[in-house]
């Protein structure tokens, strides 16, 4: 899949490789001094940045970078910081370089003023946890859909987290992602314990990872398990939104003990996906994408396609079932792109 930064503003500084040569114009400096920082949370305007020495530290945008959406830094993202970087009270640092972005999950806004513009919500992470209730409160097949469509087209993998097992069997959900090969970790609560706790913290180890999900499925219950302190405003969370968890209205990327971050997420009430475009889509499927090849221009690969050269891969056989059912998942997540959000 091509590598997209998020931005197409020339004015955003973004560089290929953090350790690669750097470009130097009159205009801009260098910032040769620049200390190499994480974004962990955004808060009316502040950033809260980890640097590399380790160092929480306040920032804001430099003007350079300039406004609006298409030069926005986001959770996740890795910036250069000058200025004050000491992190000590009332102090502000200047981030002034946002580092190329290995993956960015967006978002367009579904209706208003600003439908269709898309913005990113988090980037550089690995892998998008959907987590969903397998009961109270009723799984939204739609809305995993739409997840996985934003992880696929993000450059994420998905993995889905399915919660409260000991109220449902969680088989008849997870045959729907069979087809797409998506891997599904499951949890329940048994004795007032969590368990499936363990491979949970074993997929998260070491990674960057997005949780995602409705209100009630239980995410806030996993989050706490997995960050100790997450749940209580002091600490690292103090720090990282100066107020609390529960009062962050954006992401917040969270340090798991072994290694990794999980970046929680408040609650998703819609998933705009009108940037996806098919191909986009397509291309996280290898298979798939392959075959594809030999599509007519422009083919949308959708049910009502005419030659699409995936419904003859299917017709002659060369699919097999398992090829015909991915098909069937993969045009079931191209028609979630376009549908209402449940
Ligand atoms: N039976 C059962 N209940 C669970 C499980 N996990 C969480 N719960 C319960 O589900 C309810 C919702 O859990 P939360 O962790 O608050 O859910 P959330 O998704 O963070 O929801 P918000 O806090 O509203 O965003 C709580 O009463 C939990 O105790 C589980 O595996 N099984
Ligand atoms: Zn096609």
């Amino acid at each position: 899949m091509a590598r997209d930064t998020g931005t197409d503003d020339s004015r955003v500084r973004i560089r290929p490789n953090p350790k690669g040569n750097r470009p130097r114009t009159k205009k801009r400096p260098a910032f040769d001094d620049a200390v190499g920082a994480l974004v962990l949370g955004v808060d009316r305007g502040r950033y809260h940045l980890l640097t590399d020495e380790g160092v929480p530290v306040i920032g804001m945008k430099a003007r350079e970078l300039g406004r609006g959406s298409r030069s926005a830094v986001v959770v996740g993202d890795r910036v250069g910081v000058v200025g004050d970087v000491s992190g000590a009270k009332d102090t502000l640092a200047r981030i002034v370089r946002v580092e190329e972005r290995t993956s960015a999950l967006r978002r367009s806004a579904e209706d208003g003023e600003t439908a269709g513009v898309e913005r990113v919500i988090v980037a550089n992470a690995d892998q998008l946890v959907i987590v969903t209730a397998l009961a109270d409160p009723e799984p939204r097949p739609r809305m995993v859909d739409r997840c996985l469509v934003a992880a696929y087209d993000a450059g994420m993998e998905p993995v889905l987290c399915l919660t409260k097992a000991d109220l449902a069997d969680p088989a008849p959900f997870l045959s729907l992602y069979e087809a797409l090969e998506v891997p599904a970790l499951v949890t329940s609560f048994v004795d007032d314990e969590i368990r499936g706790l363990d491979a949970v913290r074993e997929r998260l180890a070491g990674r960057t990872s997005v949780l995602i999900g409705h209100s009630g499925v239980g995410k806030s219950t996993l989050v706490n398990a997995l960050v100790p302190g997450a749940g209580r405003a002091t600490g690292i969370v103090n720090v990282v939104t100066g107020r609390g968890r529960h009062t962050s209205s954006s992401a917040v990327a969270l340090p798991l003990p072994g290694g990794g971050w999980a970046i929680d997420t408040p609650g998703v009430r819609s998933f705009g996906l009108s940037h996806v475009s098919p191909d986009g889509l397509l291309a996280a499927f290898d298979d798939l994408h392959a075959i594809a090849q030999d599509c007519p221009r422009g083919c949308t690969h959708a049910a009502d396609a005419p030659d699409c050269a995936l419904d003859e891969w299917v017709a002659d056989g060369r699919a097999g079932a398992a090829g015909e059912a991915r098909l069937a998942s993969f045009r079931r997540l191209l028609a979630a792109k376009t549908e209402a959000a449940d």
